[in-house]
């Protein structure tokens, strides 16, 4: 690319711990409509798992943000990671790619993030930000909005927001956290998705639209109203480990540090080597809802290790890891 070429569009994905993120992401780079992204994911715990998830033949491989959360005005991964893309892809180390798409952490302020493409000349010549999609999870987003400022924010800047797992709640909360929300965002279009996989085409239409069509820079999206967390506030805990254990034994493990810590993680996700499963299992807990476990096809890389990450508002998921592994550890 020349340097005169048209700026390349960013997608920002966006949403709470939990809302759905990784999935939506997933089912996108599944559509041959955006064959060719480059990836990029931040994650606030020090051992990625997301970008292990969305690994694909014909897309550059994931790329980790790990260096803590790039909405922090010090923190410059994102305009490192733009530059680092640029340049492979000049120099042919990447397949060439359309557009990038960045999962946020589900604690970023989205704000401090639009900024920086504004203030950053290079990222501008470069660039252009043409959508943020915010993920609002269908059964938790309503208390959620109202109790953490970041999910207000990921809904107040949103081009397009969309509500995960309807499939799991009922119509009249969903109808009453949309009219929440367009209260919220009134600019923004509300979406609305269950996990049948018929729906995902037409969910899919405004984004790829939204990712091929560059929007002036101040669509519709809301003022910065100041940065919305404070990170010392989120803790996370992260334990990778190489013993192969039954899985009633770590089902049975998580269920007891859950329920001793029941209201105070906000998120629980791992990617775990289980014995007699020749296939990783991903677990995922938003909260208190544990999601069904999940076998993947395959492992995405050649790192077989198991890993856990926990994520609290204070130090419950320091403690619950040092349960987990006070059980589980043992047992090698
Ligand atoms: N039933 C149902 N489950 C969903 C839906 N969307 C996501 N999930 C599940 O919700 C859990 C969390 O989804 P993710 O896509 O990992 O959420 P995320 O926003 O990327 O999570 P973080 O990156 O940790 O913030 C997983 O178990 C998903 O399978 C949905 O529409 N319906």
């Amino acid at each position: 690319m020349s340097d005169e070429a048209a700026p390349l569009p960013v997608l920002l994905v966006t949403g709470f711990l939990g809302a759905g993120k990784t999935t939506l992401i997933g089912r996108m780079l599944d559509d041959p409509a955006f064959a060719g992204s480059a990836l990029l994911v931040n994650e606030v715990g020090e051992i990625g798992i997301d970008q292990e998830l969305l690994v694909r033949s014909g897309s550059p491989p994931p790329q980790l943000l790990a260096n803590g959360c790039v909405c922090c005005v010090m923190n410059d991964d994102l305009g490192l990671a733009l530059r680092d893309l640029d340049l492979r892809r000049r120099d042919g180390s990447i397949p060439p790619f359309a557009r990038v798409i960045v999962e946020t952490t589900g604690v970023a302020d989205p704000a401090p993030i639009l900024a920086r493409f504004i203030a950053d000349g290079w990222i501008q010549r470069h660039f252009v930000l043409s959508a943020v999609i915010t993920l609002v999870d269908g059964v938790l987003g309503a208390e959620t909005l109202r109790s953490q400022p970041e999910a207000a924010s990921q809904a107040a800047h949103a081009d397009a927001i969309l509500i995960s797992k309807a499939d799991l709640a009922d119509v009249d909360a969903i109808d009453r956290l949309r009219g929440l929300l367009s209260a919220t965002a009134p600019h923004a279009t509300i979406l609305v998705a269950g996990s049948e996989e018929a729906a995902v085409g037409r969910l899919l239409e405004p984004f790829r639209l939204l990712g091929l069509r560059a929007l002036p820079q101040d669509h519709g999206r809301g003022h910065h109203h100041g940065h919305a967390h404070d990170h010392a506030l989120v803790t996370t805990a992260s334990w990778r480990f190489d013993d192969v254990l039954p899985w009633p034994v770590i089902a049975g493990a998580l269920d007891d540090v859950v329920t001793a810590h029941r209201g105070r993680l906000m998120r629980i996700k791992g990617l775990l080597r289980v014995r007699d499963a020749d296939r990783p299992v991903v677990i995922d807990a938003v909260q208190d809802l544990f999601h069904p476990p999940r076998l993947l096809d395959r492992w995405p890389s050649d790192d077989r290790s198991s890993r856990i990450v926990m994520i609290s508002r204070d130090t419950s998921s320091e403690d619950a890891m040092r349960a987990l592994r006070h059980t589980l550890a043992p047992m090698n």
